[in-house]
């Protein structure tokens, strides 16, 4: 290290000292800040009720009385909401002490002088407000840390673009407001760091990436015009953090308008949720609406049917070759998933504002009070010009309607003096405290014998009469489960050609309806089909939909989404080699070109997690593997361990776990192919090793081994996979390469395969180069030999 060096290095640690003094300081500034607030606030609580007058004898009292109670709760929410603010602030700062920046530019604009721009993940200024000492990672300058080597460079403000010359580009790593090292970076964001942060062990939580953004990703994430961004990237090209930190990006941009609660991620399964979870808070901000397409699905129909999930049709298609309807429920999700049955469900819907909908008769008391078939009549005479919702409505009005009159009806009726003379005393209190609250609490008694009866006579019937109309105003009155058979029932006019096996796709579809199962593939069509006849949900809260694995939504499902969230912008991340779900695969998918001219498409090409040994291996695994570009990082090559039988199998992978133990690995999943192997890999080990089981209702992991179906592990990483059995017999289906994939492209370090028996020609097709084979493989080729 020369003079020069030695001196910047020093001049760097200066800053940093002086810079953790600022920090203090505005620490203890806001904290006595936070102080007064907070004591404020306690003492408003405390005083509340002394600083308004309450009266309510005159209804001008009783407004006057209300409007000093607003008055005095906005301004106690007021309070409140500073000190809500002040406390995250305190926290950026604590996170800003313990490393107030990662990187520094110098930069030149034309006819200024050179300003040197530290970046962090929050920005602070100096205190007398005037200057940045360090600028906000998502500021407008800071994108010249992501876009450009030093030299020529230029960014966009909301007022043009500023255009000059970077002379310095420098990262540094600071813990504990110390600096750990200190690099002056070229053409890409420094492979030194990048290299220190891909080499780190895996934790159970994500982690943010803003010191080590690439201009790719950075593309992303700032990404402001298009209202459909699409993100197709290989496994581990960074599309889920770059999806997170646009979240943090477009909660600064646009932080007057936009808050955290308009923002939505649809994550694959509730693991993943937990998993990225933390990345937002690290990041200062408060985390997105995080749903599943499940969830949504169980949410609209789960109560009334039962709504079969995503991996257990996956299971399925993955162990059920040998069921008689196989073939058929294949055809049957894949035309399911698509646009043409939706087009078909239309053209179903065209039909049925002449005739076809069904209703349900309304009981009261065991007696129909409005029949299926008035409720049909009601229906049909409306004007067939109007939409099939709007003349819901109006039938559910006139079922109100109905309902009132027989209320009305009922009360003469013998049945009702009879259940008044069995009113418990409860039911009693809770009925005269209801004339009470009517007449203003202004009568302590019944004013006489009648009037108490008629009162009791009204709630009685009232009573009975309640769930009836909430689930009429439910919309319960149709019958959408044999409205949706019709589909499959009728003979409906449609351009379009069936599939060929539609006659038995029928059959197995109405099967299951009649035993109240919506298979998963039967979910979105249905829903999609019930909003068009009840009217369709349409969410305005929502601005901002992100939608990761997105290549594991049908078309269909995307549509779907598209119509639920109306005037959001769209940002889709995927990879079409992880798709494992079945309608995802050779069809057209939501990737494909389409004439969207808002649509805008990013392709990441460069994967971060694995090392470049596994890389090399898992690249060879896919159609277009050679796209794949590994980031250079080296490591071990995966191995490949053929056993002959279950108890050679469990003990070799039990070897390697204390070997992978051993080498410090902190996260490492066994990864089964479906839920019955990964439990039983979990049990053959489980007494001589700890671990944990996943299993599709597991909302988080800890850090250690994990026993894990492949489709879990979707989105998330571990130090190394073992792949429990890869053998030809496990995966020897076209149909499962994606499967495989997306298994071994969950390790960051070291991968693993063990296979009973051959291996699956996912492997022994690829180039022996890639990986090593161990132990018992050549004796077992012999023996194959021999046989
Ligand atoms: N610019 C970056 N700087 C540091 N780490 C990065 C960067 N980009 C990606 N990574 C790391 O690479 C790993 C993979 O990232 P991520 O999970 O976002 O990829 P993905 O494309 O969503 O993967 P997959 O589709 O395989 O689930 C993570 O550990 C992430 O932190």
């Amino acid at each position: 290290m020369n003079n020069e060096e030695e001196k910047e290095i020093r001049q760097e640690k200066e800053r940093i000292d002086q810079m953790i003094v600022e920090i203090d300081h505005a620490i203890k500034k806001l904290h006595n800040r936070g102080s007064d607030v907070k004591s404020d606030a306690l003492e408003l609580r405390k005083t509340f009720w002394q600083d308004v007058t309450v009266n309510l004898d005159e209804p001008d009292d009783v407004i006057e009385t209300f409007t000093s109670i607003k008055q005095q709760a906005e301004l106690l929410s007021e309070r409140e909401r500073s000190h809500g603010q002040i406390h995250k602030r305190l926290k950026t700062l604590a996170r800003l002490k313990d490393s107030p920046y990662f990187g520094r530019i110098d930069f030149k604009e034309e006819g200024e002088e050179v300003e040197s721009v530290y970046l962090g993940i929050a920005s602070f200024m100096d205190r007398n407000e005037e200057h940045f000492l360090i600028y906000d990672w998502r500021a407008p300058i800071s994108s010249l840390y992501y876009d450009f080597p030093p030299g020529p460079a230029s960014y966009v403000t909301p007022e043009g673009m500023i255009s000059g010359e970077m002379t310095l580009k420098r990262q540094f790593i600071i813990r504990n407001g110390k600096m750990i090292s200190m690099f002056d970076t070229g053409i890409t964001i420094g492979d030194e760091l990048l290299q220190e942060v891909l080499g780190s062990n895996a934790t159970t939580q994500m982690k943010s990436i803003v010191a080590t953004i690439q201009k790719e990703q950075n593309r992303i994430i700032r990404n402001e015009k298009s209202k459909l961004l699409v993100v197709q990237g290989v496994a581990g090209s960074g599309k889920t953090s770059a999806a997170l930190q646009r979240v943090a990006y477009l909660l600064y941009r646009y932080r007057e308008t936009l808050a955290s609660e308009n923002i939505m991620l649809f994550s694959p399964n509730p693991l993943f949720n937990s998993y990225v979870s933390t990345v937002l808070p690290e990041l200062g901000e408060e985390n997105m609406k995080q749903t599943t397409f499940q969830e949504y699905l169980d949410s609209q129909l789960g109560s009334h049917y039962r709504v079969e999930d995503s991996f257990s049709q996956l299971e399925f298609l993955l162990n059920e070759e040998s069921s008689a309807y196989y073939h058929t429920r294949m055809a049957s999700i894949r035309f399911k998933g698509s646009l043409s049955f939706k087009d078909y469900i239309d053209s179903f819907l065209d039909s049925i504002h002449l005739g076809g909908l069904y209703f349900k008769n309304i009981f009261f008391r065991g007696r129909v009070i409005v029949s299926k078939m008035d409720i049909l009549d009601q229906f049909y005479q409306l004007d067939m010009k109007m939409s099939i919702a709007n003349r819901i409505q109006i039938v559910q009005d006139w079922i109100i309607k109905c309902l009132r009159t027989q209320a009305k009806k009922e009360q003469k009726k013998s049945w009702v003096e009879e259940e008044i003379q069995l009113l418990e005393k409860e039911d009693y209190l809770a009925a005269f405290n209801a004339y009470k609250k009517k007449h203003r609490y202004k009568k302590d008694t019944f004013n006489d014998f009648e009037e108490e009866k008629k009162f009791l006579v009204k709630q009685v019937v009232n009573r009975e009469m309640k769930p009836l109309i909430r689930s009429v105003k439910q919309l319960r009155f149709i019958d959408m489960k044999k409205i949706y058979q019709q589909i499959f029932t009728e003979q409906i006019p449609f351009t379009q050609e069936l599939p060929a096996e539609w006659e038995q796709i029928c059959q197995i579809s109405i099967t299951a309806l009649q035993k109240n199962i919506l298979s998963y593939e039967d979910a979105t069509p249905f829903l999609y089909l019930k909003e068009r006849i009840e009217g369709k949900k349409v969410n305005l809260s929502i601005r901002h939909v992100f939608i990761d694995e997105a290549q594991d939504y049908s078309p269909f499902q995307f549509a779907y989404l598209k119509e639920l969230f109306p005037y959001s912008k769209m940002t889709l991340l995927g990879d079409m080699n992880q798709a494992i779900f079945l309608h995802s695969k050779d069809m057209v998918n939501i990737f494909q070109e389409d004439p969207d001219s808002e649509k805008e498409t990013i392709v990441l090409t460069k994967s971060y997690r694995s090392t470049k040994q596994i890389v090399e291996f898992t690249r060879g695994l896919v159609l277009d593997g050679d796209k794949i570009e590994p980031f250079n990082r080296e490591g071990r090559k995966p191995t490949l361990t053929i056993v002959s039988d279950e108890q050679d199998l469990k003990w070799k992978v039990l070897e390697r776990i204390h070997k992978l133990r051993h080498r410090g690995y902190q996260t490492i999943a066994v990864i089964g192919k479906n839920a019955n192997e990964a439990k039983q890999a979990f049990l053959a080990l489980a007494d001589q090793i700890d671990g944990y089981l996943m299993e599709k209702g597991s909302i988080h992991y800890e850090k250690g081994l994990v026993f894990i179906p492949a489709y879990l592990a979707k989105g998330i990483e571990f130090d190394a996979v073992i792949m429990y059995n890869a053998s030809q017999k496990n995966y020897g289906r076209e149909m499962e390469r994606e499967l495989f994939y997306t298994s071994c492209t969950r390790a960051m370090h070291e991968l693993h395969l063990y296979s009973l028996g051959t291996e699956s020609m996912f492997i022994s097709r690829q180039p022996e180069t890639t990986y090593d084979v161990l132990e018992n493989y050549e004796n077992m080729k012999l023996q194959e030999r021999k046989l």
